[in-house]
């Protein structure tokens, strides 16, 4: 499949060949490259190593190189190995060389090193034999979840107190084992204390469960093959014999693992083959090895990426060359300065000279916002203007951000104003399971008809409603013809139905009315909300799981909690409000109402990923996702100390230079146009919190960025540096309800009460309202908080209102 994703360096340089053609001249091969990049694509023998900064056309130069070794130097395609960090960019590369030297290229292995070594090991890994249980070819590959459930059977197993030992912390420490290629002897034999014991003990357990369940891990996937290279020497020189190209993108990112294992296929000496070496086995010639890769785009460490193997290539490989690449062709000088001048506080690394001819081009543009929907508006705003003038398309802009969940408040804003987008990486938030349950809840609060809602959640979590039992209550349904939810209320006549289900359904039916009695008392829905979900057991069941996706969900529930929270704070303001929407005071935003708005937001279906006129559409993405890809405008969101640089780095030097790398890595993915922005205030996990702005933006070239910001940000803030920015906008509604929301938001107990008195009313009197203006009383329901009364504005209508927040006076 064709992506829309623009992966560089991988750009054909002629249109796919017709089936009989020959293939490309050395000349059409080597188009459009520089000396060094040319020396690079030439280059034979000797182990190889470019190092350059982004953008310099690394990831060409090894697309290129990979055509012209079967082209020119007649290399079969099933002896290249090509390495690349995703499978979208391995699939990209492989199409690019396709079109470039025919269909022939196809049976290249062109991959990641997890897909590289299921393909090995499906093929030998019954030749592996540890402790006497052997694998069998189809064995499963566990991901992060199936991990968890493995490791807590394991802290069963071992007795180990759940609270010293939690299931998360001991695989964190047995992937570091398996990333430095220790299995679980060596960590026995060199554990120095009691913990590190049980850790050992923990991982041995581990290893025989999945031996057992014939499974393998993402990083077993690695160690075996090294593993099973070095135990097995004629294994190891089948696929020395094989693969007589060897080439690595990205190479600043691959772990002690990955690296050995290019060892084991490339190194002319194999020092660390050990004891099984059998001098017997015919030693064949190393592989031509080409690495690519950037010190200072290494972001993975925390996944065991190490650093020093690409700064250590020369030493690992002695007989190495270099080819350093100093031209950027991706941005202007003006990005690039700026991009060199934020990386160039990282300490003890190698200075580089990257330049580029593509002229100063436009300044940065900078904006402090007053919140994150604020900032949100900037984005599409900017975005609106920049598709206007023509000059850029929706496609060719992408927004980054930290963390995953700061997608939310850009997709809300991108769909009121129908901007089409799409997010990498991730779901899209209100398709999130989570995120659909909890306002599958809320559903059938409103509309106890909604079968679908009902359904969905009826046992979730797991509540002993299982299929059985809800088949007979819907024998009743149809006998009685009645709905679902009426058919539960009287569960006890439904044939069949077991008295434990019966219990559970009462249960169910109860805690539903009870909380549709809050609905009905009018109460806000962020408390109806929150109530729902620790009522219903949902977030404990959450709380409690060991799958750590659960974590990510709790979060985004938080989320969720807090949109709600200020949709009842504030109707006329949010994110996906249209102030003509909402009549100011009129009756107070309900549930319905709330879920009506949230409708809107999430009728994401209604979104092409693509237009019809081929505009592409905006991609969201965190900047980890970023790599390797470019845009010719890019939005940087989110520096704030605390949110970028993470707030786990704050007081790291070492996490801080990953995050300083990190945006390194996001200001060089921008051709064109550089945007940055942060929020004065963010309301993450549903608390606004004030940051103050992240140290990179104090690294930045003061001459090459325009600020632009609110007044409102202007006057609460200051940065010495910044002082000449240009006014932008004017202060937001959404800005101005942060700042007192941030004051009275003391405790939720204090949310749902009324914050003034309720005036007393009788029909034929006469009011003020602060927008409607004169109006008088015509009629009134209900009483005490719930009073509502309907009051003839005269030209603006009779309006009802929810006396609690109506802001009327009696005249
Ligand atoms: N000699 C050249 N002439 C014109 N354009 C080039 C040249 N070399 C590379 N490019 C273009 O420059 C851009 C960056 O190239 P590429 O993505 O290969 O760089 P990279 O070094 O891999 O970057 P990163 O470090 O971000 O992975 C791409 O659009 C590529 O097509
Ligand atoms: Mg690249």
């Amino acid at each position: 499949m064709s992506t829309s994703i623009p992966l560089p360096g991988l750009e054909t340089i002629t249109a796919a060949e017709p089936p009989q053609r020959r293939g490309p001249s050395a000349e059409e091969l080597l188009a459009g490259l520089n000396d060094p990049q040319r020396a690079a694509v030439v280059h034979e023998g000797a182990p190889l190593l470019v190092v350059a900064g982004a953008g310099s056309g690394k990831t060409r130069v090894l697309t290129r190189r990979i055509a012209w070794l079967i082209s020119e130097r007649r290399a079969h395609p099933g002896s290249i190995l090509a390495i690349t960090f995703t499978n979208k960019a391995a699939a990209e590369m492989k199409e690019r060389v396709e079109d470039l030297v025919g269909k022939r290229a196809r049976i290249m292995w062109v991959s990641t090193f997890h897909s590289a070594c299921v393909r090995i090991l499906r093929k030998e890994v019954t030749t592996l034999d540890f402790g006497g249980v052997g694998f069998k070819s189809n064995f499963s590959i566990y991901d992060a979840a199936d991990q968890k459930r493995l490791m807590t059977l394991v802290c069963n197993d071992l007795d180990l107190d759940p609270r010293r030992y939690q299931p998360g912390a001991l695989l964190h420490w047995v992937s570091n084992q398996k990333n430095e290629l220790r299995d679980p002897e060596d960590a026995t034999k060199d554990a120095r204390n009691h913990l590190e014991e049980t850790y050992a003990a923990a991982y041995t357990t581990y290893q025989r469960r999945l031996r057992e369940a014939n499974a393998l891990d993402f990083d077993d996937l690695i160690m075996f093959t090294v593993h099973l290279f070095q135990q097995f020497p004629e294994v190891r020189e089948t696929y020395r014999r094989r693969f007589r190209h060897v080439l690595v993108d990205e190479y600043q990112d691959t772990n002690h693992a990955q690296y050995a294992l290019i060892h084991q296929l490339c190194a002319d000496a194999i020092s660390d083959g050990g004891p099984m070496v059998d001098p017997e086995v015919e030693r064949v010639e190393p592989a031509e090895l080409m690495v690519v890769g950037d010190a200072d785009q290494s972001i993975y460490a925390f996944r065991g990426a190490n650093i020093r193997n690409i700064l250590d290539f020369e030493q690992d490989f002695p007989n190495a060359t270099s080819i350093l690449l100093e031209q950027n062709y991706r941005s202007t000088q003006t990005i690039l300065t700026a991009a060199n001048s934020v990386i160039g506080h990282n300490k003890g690394r190698k200075e580089k000279r990257l330049w580029s001819d593509a002229g100063d081009g436009d300044r940065i543009v900078g904006y402090v916002a007053d919140d994150e929907h604020d900032e949100a508006r900037f984005v599409s705003g900017e975005i609106d203007k920049l598709t206007d003038e023509g000059r850029f398309r929706p496609g060719d802009v992408a927004v980054f951000y930290r963390t995953n969940a700061q997608s939310r408040v850009f997709e809300e804003v991108f769909i009121r104003l129908g901007m089409p987008y799409k997010v990498v990486g991730g779901v899209r938030f209100y398709e999130r399971r989570e995120i659909r349950d909890a306002l599958a809840y809320l559903r059938l609060l409103v509309n106890p008809a909604d079968q679908v809602s009902l359904r969905r959640i009826l046992n979730t979590p797991k509540r002993g409603i299982g299929d059985r039992a809800v088949a007979c209550v819907n024998a009743l349904a149809e006998r009685d013809r009645i709905t679902f939810w009426e058919a539960l209320r009287r569960a006890e006549d439904a044939p069949g139905l077991a008295t434990r289900s019966l219990t559970q359904i009462q249960g169910f039916v109860a805690l539903v009315e009870e909380l549709q009695s809050m609905v009905d008392g009018g109460e806000r829905p962020d408390v109806v909300l929150e109530t729902t979900l620790a009522r219903s057991g949902y977030l404990t069941a959450l709380e409690e799981s060991d799958d750590p996706q659960d974590e990510t969900r709790l979060e985004n529930l938080a989320e969720l909690v807090a949109v709600a929270r200020e949709f009842a704070d504030d109707p006329v303001a949010g994110p996906s409000a249209d102030p003509a929407d909402v009549d100011a005071g009129t009756v107070a935003p309900g549930l319905g109402d709330f879920l009506e708005r949230v409708a809107l937001v999430a009728d994401a279906d209604q979104i092409p990923d693509d237009d019809p006129e081929d505009q592409g559409v905006v991609t969201l993405m965190t900047l980890h996702t970023a790599k390797g890809l470019e845009f010719p405008v890019v939005f940087l969101t989110g520096l704030e100390d605390g949110v970028f640089p993470h707030s786990r780095a704050l007081g790291d030097q070492t996490e801080l230079e990953e995050e300083r790398r990190l945006a390194y890595v996001g200001v060089t993915r921008a051709r064109e146009r550089l945007f940055i922005s942060r929020a004065v205030v963010r309301s993450a996990w549903g608390a606004p919190s004030h940051n103050p702005g992240s140290r990179f933006l104090d690294e930045l070239p003061v001459d090459l960025v325009d600020w632009r910001r609110t007044e409102a940000a202007q006057t609460r803030w200051s940065r010495p540096d910044l002082s000449g920015g240009q006014h932008y906008g004017e202060p937001t509604a959404a800005g101005r309800r942060n700042f007192s929301a941030a004051a009275v938001r003391a405790d939720a107990a204090a949310r749902s009460k009324p914050s003034r008195e309720i005036p007393s009313l009788d029909p034929g009197d006469r009011v003020l309202h602060d927008s409607f203006g004169l109006g008088t009383v015509v009629a009134l329901e209900g009483a005490g908080d719930k009073a509502v009364a309907s009051i003839d504005f005269g030209s603006e209508g009779v309006k009802r209102l929810l006396l609690r927040y109506a802001p009327v006076e009696k005249l």
